[in-house]
This record gives C-alpha cells, sequence and structure tokens, in this order.
C-alpha cells in the first residue's frame, strides 16, 4: 500500500516553524563541488529525497562524496571523476541531474549525459544550456536521448538567454568559471539561488561578478579551491507556511528566513488583507478573517515564483470574490487544479490563466499530489476543509519539504501520514 497524507481539516495553527535550507540552492551547489579537487563541506543541508539524488549522481561519477542526514552536513573529499557519464537511470528520477554537464565539461572537456524529459509541469526543454555551452565552444551532438558535449578548452563568450532560465544560467556560469577568458551571461536568471552558487564559487576561487543582475561576467580561473558553505533558507518553503498562516486564519512565526526573497510574497499576502510583520530572524503572519481576492501572475525573480503558484491558489480558492492567477513560467503548471475542484474548488482554465471564484468552503477529498508544489497545495487546502482530505503520491512531497508532516503538527495540524 502507498503511503498517504491524511489531514483533517478546520484547523488552526500557532507558534512558530523552521525553515530548511534551500534544495533548489543545494542542488547546483553539490553539482559544482566536482570543479575542484580539494574538500568541500555544505552545511545545514535539507534532508530531501532531491538532495540524495544529486549525491548519488556525484558518486556514480566516482566522486568521494559523503552525507551525514543526521548532521545534515555533505562532504565532497575529493572532487574527481572516474567517469564522464553518470547514468541514465539516476538522471531520469530528477532534472536537476543535468547540472553536472557543465561542470564535467569545464573540467574534463567531455561528458555525455541523458537528455532530462519532461515532467508534469511542462516539457522543459535544454536548448538554452546547450546554445551556451556551444558559445563556449563545446561540440554538442544529440542522439539516441543522449547529449554528447566536447571541448578542448572552453572559451569565454557573450551569451544572451532567449529567457532567464535558472537552470541554463546555473550551467553555464558553472561551465565558465574555469574557462579561458571572460563569460558574460546577459538576460540572465536573478534567483536568489543564483547569487548562493556564485557566493559557493567565488569562495572556491571562481571570479564571478553580477550574480542577482540580469548581467554576469566571469573570469575564468585556472583551478579552483576547496571550501564550507552554509546554503540560503528555502524561501519557497517559507512561501509555503506563510500561506498556511493565511489559509487557516492563523497567526504564525515563519523563522529562518531572508525578508528580501520573500518580497513578493509578502505583497502579494498584504494585498489580501494579510499581516506580515518583521520579526529577528524571520517574520510573523497574522491571516485577515476577511481577505480580499487579488490576481497573481509567476514571473522570473523577484517577480512571484511559480513554485509558490499552486500554494497561493489554495488559499485564493477560500477568498470571497473573483481571483485570477497566471503562469507564464511554465507551459502546464496547474495540474492541481483538477484537484482542488475535487474539493469543491470553483476554476476555470482560460489558457495560462485559472480564473479562481472563493468559496465559503472546501471539502475534503481523495487527491493527488501531480507534482511536489501540488502536493503542498492540497495539504494547504485539506487545513481548511470540511473533513478529511487523504492526499496520495506524496513522494513528490518528499523530493523538497523536509518533513512537512512533523513540522505542520508542530504548529498544531491534525496531519498524519499513513
Ligand atoms: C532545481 C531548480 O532550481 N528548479 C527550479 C528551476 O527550474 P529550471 O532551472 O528547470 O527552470 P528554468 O528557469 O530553466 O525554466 C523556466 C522556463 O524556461 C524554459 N526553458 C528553460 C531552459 C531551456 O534551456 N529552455 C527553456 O525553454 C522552461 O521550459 C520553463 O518554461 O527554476 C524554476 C523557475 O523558477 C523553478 O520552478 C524550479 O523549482
Ligand atoms: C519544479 C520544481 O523543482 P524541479 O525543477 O527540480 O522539478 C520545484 O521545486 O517546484
Amino acid at each position: 500500500m502507498m503511503e498517504r497524507i491524511v489531514v483533517k481539516g478546520n484547523n488552526k495553527l500557532r507558534g512558530t516553524v523552521k525553515i530548511s535550507s534551500a534544495k533548489n540552492s543545494v542542488l547546483p551547489i553539490i553539482a559544482a563541488s566536482i570543479l575542484c579537487h580539494e574538500r568541500c563541506v555544505i552545511d545545514d543541508v535539507p534532508n530531501l529525497d532531491d538532495v540524495k539524488v544529486m549525491c548519488s549522481v556525484l558518486d556514480s561519477l566516482g566522486v568521494n562524496i559523503n552525507m551525514d542526514i543526521n548532521k545534515g552536513i555533505i562532504e565532497v573529499k575529493d572532487g574527481s571523476l572516474k567517469t564522464l557519464e553518470p547514468p541514465y537511470e539516476l538522471v531520469k528520477k530528477m532534472r536537476a541531474s543535468f547540472l553536472v554537464l557543465g561542470p564535467i565539461l569545464s573540467k574534463y572537456g567531455k561528458a555525455r549525459i541523458s537528455m532530462p524529459g519532461g515532467c508534469n509541469i511542462g516539457s522543459r526543454p535544454i536548448d538554452l544550456h546547450l546554445k551556451g555551452f556551444s558559445l563556449l565552444g563545446a561540440d554538442i551532438n544529440i542522439g539516441h536521448g543522449y547529449v554528447e558535449a566536447e571541448c578542448k578548452k572552453l572559451k569565454g563568450n557573450k551569451i544572451y538567454l532567449d529567457f532567464p532560465s535558472v537552470g541554463a544560467t546555473e550551467n553555464i556560469m558553472m561551465a565558465a568559471v574555469l574557462a579561458e577568458g571572460e563569460t558574460v551571461i546577459e538576460n540572465a536568471a536573478e534567483e536568489p539561488e543564483i547569487v548562493d552558487l556564485a557566493n559557493f564559487l567565488n569562495r572556491m576561487g571562481a571570479n564571478i561578478l553580477g550574480a542577482g543582475t540580469d548581467t554576469i561576467r566571469i573570469q575564468g580561473v585556472k583551478e579552483l579551491k576547496g571550501t564550507i558553505h552554509q546554503p540560503i533558507p528555502d524561501r519557497i518553503e517559507a512561501g509555503t507556511y506563510m500561506v498556511a498562516a493565511a489559509i487557516t486564519r492563523s497567526d504564525l512565526i515563519i523563522e529562518n528566513v531572508i525578508v528580501e526573497h520573500i518580497r513578493p510574497i509578502i505583497a502579494k499576502l498584504e494585498e489580501c488583507g494579510v499581516k506580515v510583520l518583521d520579526v529577528p530572524g524571520g517574520v510573523r503572519v497574522i491571516g485577515t478573517d476577511n481577505p480580499k481576492p487579488v490576481d497573481i501572475k509567476t514571473l522570473p525573480y523577484p517577480g512571484f515564483p511559480t513554485d509558490v503558484q499552486a500554494q497561493f491558489m489554495a488559499y485564493l480558492c477560500t477568498v470571497e470574490g473573483t481571483s485570477i492567477v497566471t503562469e507564464t513560467v511554465f507551459e502546464n503548471r496547474f495540474m492541481h487544479v483538477t484537484e482542488l475542484k475535487r474539493m469543491g474548488a470553483n476554476i476555470k482554465i482560460d489558457g495560462r490563466s485559472a480564473v479562481i471564484e472563493g468559496v465559503k468552503k472546501l471539502t475534503g477529498a481523495d487527491v493527488r499530489a501531480t507534482d511536489l508544489r501540488a502536493g503542498a497545495c492540497l495539504i494547504l487546502a485539506g487545513l481548511v476543509a470540511d473533513g478529511v482530505t487523504t492526499i496520495g503520491d506524496i513522494q513528490h512531497l518528499d523530493r523538497g519539504y523536509v518533513d512537512i508532516v512533523g513540522k505542520m503538527k508542530s504548529i498544531g495540524a491534525e496531519i498524519e501520514r499513513v
């Protein structure tokens, strides 16, 4: 029998919840650790399936890597590789595995990796990653489901990204740090996780300027050295618990957040009438009994994050009036709508937008976590629905939320994993 999460509705939450380190920072940082031959240590690593998969990818390449889950420490003793080809079985499990291509290529001049597939939120091509490697001088061949890249020595170049892709910016940045000369990435992604990766690389001895803006300049260096790094807090996990406070009309303290990173989420919650107060090391979120509907459009950072779209939609389903949610980052990220409708939500999809009419009460139902954030969205809906909500396919949640059941319980939710 597959595991499920069972949530009893009509919950009020209270207390403090502590946010873990960002999955989307840790994954590229693990990949980056293979760029040097020295010891790298990542502290406060979140206990997540995706993190374990990334460690297995490095392990499969012959890297001497050790993850101590209890202490939350990853130690890469030496980033040297024994093979330049991560196995399909691992790469297909997680798209972020593709981030090893940049580091392998720039350090060894050659790499072969299976094409990451699409997933439940869209087809997710990798053309921009490859465009970047190609401009750095790599020969790219695609065939039989694999990408093969080869070069003598990567050479810096100007790379304009047609869209500020997070993954492409990271992959190209990691390839460029050991290239000859200067690389300039224009229309680069500006996400905080890009800055965190750049900080890690710079601490290893890379020369990167402008991370966090739309133009990143990378001066190639000969080699990198080991370092110790503590990743930034997970702004998406923080956003999820902030919405939990809003949807349950509760008063919660969210600890370990960088307020600057969650501005777009704060702005939208405040527009609804939710109070968000700065407290030391975090925020206090005080829900309102009379929330107002709002319109949301997902955009690259500093716009509203697509990774909080589903969770926010759950909230808007409970807000009287009409809200419109427009998804511009991914082509198909409304899988949660069908599940929310099973819980009595009134949502109509019109192209890239979802039109939401708030209902008085959601009703508990059997639903399915179609992807990671859809899973979080359904837990939030379940917290306030009448009766019991049972969520299946919860393996998606284990990819990206540290002990979501335990954390929710600790703030008063009636939730179990069965
Ligand atoms: C592990 C990780 O950090 N995942 C995050 C990362 O994913 P990821 O790095 O995959 O997201 P991207 O920013 O690359 O993708 C954004 C859009 O660009 C498109 N695209 C991307 C690359 C490319 O070569 N060609 C192309 O067309 C994608 O299909 C998508 O529509 O950023 C997303 C957008 O904030 C987040 O939702 C993910 O949680
Ligand atoms: C879409 C996400 O992750 P990934 O890019 O790894 O699929 C996410 O974290 O919501």
